[in-house]
């Protein structure tokens, strides 16, 4: 399988490149080496990005919402038929075992383009009847030229949950990825154009930060869709606001989960290991608050070190028998190890991993604090890796005080056989995702994002439609028109 791609840019249908813009290396997690190059974007490239994707939007947004969905639906099946080779890829991008992207990838793509491509054709304004016989009627219009900026953890996932509303709604995206893992989103635009998006509908550009800031700043953009950190979401949005432009923020969190006494102790368990350890603990919705009440805790710590002891298998991401993975990169492992060793230097008691094997890639142990106070580090700020803080509580009052006393909002969960403090918890939580007995899943059914510091706005779900399109106001007169003079 090929993976340094045919060129850096996807643009107007085709591959394209130059080489003036510096070398951004592509380096698989597992060993270290550099697998790929690309491009990073150039001035000369930005510019024929926006005027590609400016020029394809009005044609698009003209075609009827069945014909874009029938597109998009295509796209979906393509992605699905190719899973196999689009999954290696997310390995090689990310580190991530075969084991979950091929589950939870390309696949998670496809269902946001089948599902937005559903909607496309149902699309619709609506009919207000007034005094006298006149009426308004409203149009649901594209914004225009989105720009999409992706994060590492979900490559593929990121760029295909930002472009199918987009496109859906009558809108051409231009996605940069993380420079950190720069090849599926050229799969996704190449799928996209294969099933039938006009050229320029939907492109891809590479580059860090600097590439980003000239997106989002050119008068032609109309909205801007930011994955990524909270110190990034605060520029983005700030610099979006320059030219009133609309944005959709999918920031970091700090996620609680609140384990009650009366909880079934092992989905309380694979709850927090689906919260922390899936991806190698680099998920943006991860729980890594573990609030248990003090009387299940105990129980809680062992089990939790039992299925870590006999169930963790790391190794070489591309092997399916492989259930964890290394770090994306040798800059995030030696993040979460500073994270490891303020831990332990705070007073937390380690209880299961903390360490780095020997073995070649950014590999990191599965980590469990317990003991940790609401004052730690390790439980006010965003680790982004397999570090999960057990901090002990009494009460339900006092769980979901010290549960929302973040500036993070983005997920939370609580783990209870009691139906009626389920409901409640959940309604007193602040934060945009909830769960009941269960963490991390996002289907795209469903509503995704972030409360407080964790973001604005919502993606998947209808909701993301009008994050995409808006409303135009048609009055319509049947009477003759009364002026005072
Ligand atoms: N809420 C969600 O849905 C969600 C999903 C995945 C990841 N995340 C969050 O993403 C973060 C990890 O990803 P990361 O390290 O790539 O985040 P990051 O904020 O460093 O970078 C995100 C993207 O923003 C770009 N960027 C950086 N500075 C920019 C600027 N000034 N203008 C425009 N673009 C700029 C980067 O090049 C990258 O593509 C975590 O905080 C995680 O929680 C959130
Ligand atoms: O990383 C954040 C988005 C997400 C949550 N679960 C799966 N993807």
């Amino acid at each position: 399988m090929q993976i340094q791609p045919t060129a850096s840019h996807f643009i107007n249908g085709a591959y394209v490149e130059d080489t003036a813009g510096h070398f951004i290396d592509v380096v698989y997690p597992y060993t270290g080496e550099v697998v790929a190059k690309v491009h990073s974007a150039t001035p000369a490239i930005i510019e024929q990005a926006i005027a590609a994707a400016k020029a394809a939007q009005a044609d698009w947004a003209a075609r009827s919402g069945v014909e874009r969905g029938r597109i998009l639906r295509r796209a979906a099946d393509i992605m699905r038929d190719r899973n196999h080779d689009l999954s290696v890829l997310e390995t090689y991008d990310t580190g991530k075992p075969y084991q979950e992207t091929s589950v939870a990838d390309a696949t998670s793509g496809a269902d946001a383009f089948e599902y937005f491509g559903g909607l496309a054709g149902a699309l619709t304004g609506e009919h207000i009847p007034l005094a006298g016989g006149d009426f308004v009627y409203t149009r649901r219009e594209a914004l225009g030229l989105c720009v999409g900026i992706g994060a590492w953890n979900y490559p593929t996932q990121i760029a295909s949950w930002k472009g199918a509303p987009a496109l859906a709604c009558g809108n051409t995206m231009i996605f940069k990825p993380s420079e950190t893992t720069p090849l599926c989103a050229l799969k996704v635009a190449e799928i996209l154009y294969e099933a039938g998006a006009p050229a320029g509908v939907y492109n891809v550009v590479q580059g860090l930060g600097n590439v980003g800031a000239s997106l989002i700043t050119d008068p032609r953009v109309a909205k801007v869709s930011l994955t990524g950190s909270v110190p990034t979401g605060k520029k983005v949005y700030a610099s979006a606001a320059e030219g009133l432009r609309h944005v959709t923020m999918e920031l970091g969190g700090k996620s609680p989960i609140i384990i009650f006494d009366d909880a079934d102790l092992e989905n309380a368990v694979s709850g927090a290991v689906l919260g922390n350890f899936y991806s190698t603990g680099q998920v943006c919705s991860n729980g890594t608050r573990v609030f248990v009440q003090k009387g299940i805790k105990e129980a809680f710590l062992n089990r939790m070190s039992e299925r870590l002891a006999s169930g963790v298998n790391m190794g070489d991401p591309q092997d399916p028998d492989t259930n964890f993975g290394p770090m994306v990169s040798e800059n995030q492992r030696s993040i979460v190890q500073g994270y490891i060793e303020k831990g332990k230097a705070e007073g937390a008691r380690l209880v299961h991993g903390g360490g780095t094997p020997e073995k070649e890639g950014f590999f990191i142990e599965p980590t469990v604090f317990a003991d940790v106070t609401d004052d730690m580090t390790i439980a006010r700020e965003e680790i982004f890796g397999p570090v999960l803080s057990v901090l002990d509580f009494d009460t339900e009052e006092e769980a979901i005080r010290r549960a929302n006393d973040t500036e993070f909002g983005l997920a939370a969960s609580v783990f209870t056989n009691d139906l009626t403090r389920a409901h409640r918890v959940s309604a007193a939580f602040e934060a945009g995702t909830c769960y009941i007995n269960t963490h991390n899943l996002a289907p795209v059914e469903a509503p995704f994002g972030g409360s407080k510091m964790s973001g604005v706005g919502r993606e998947n779900s209808k909701l993301a439609i009008n994050h995409y399109s808006e409303m135009k106001t048609v009055y319509v007169s049947m009477n003759d028109v009364e002026a005072p003079f």
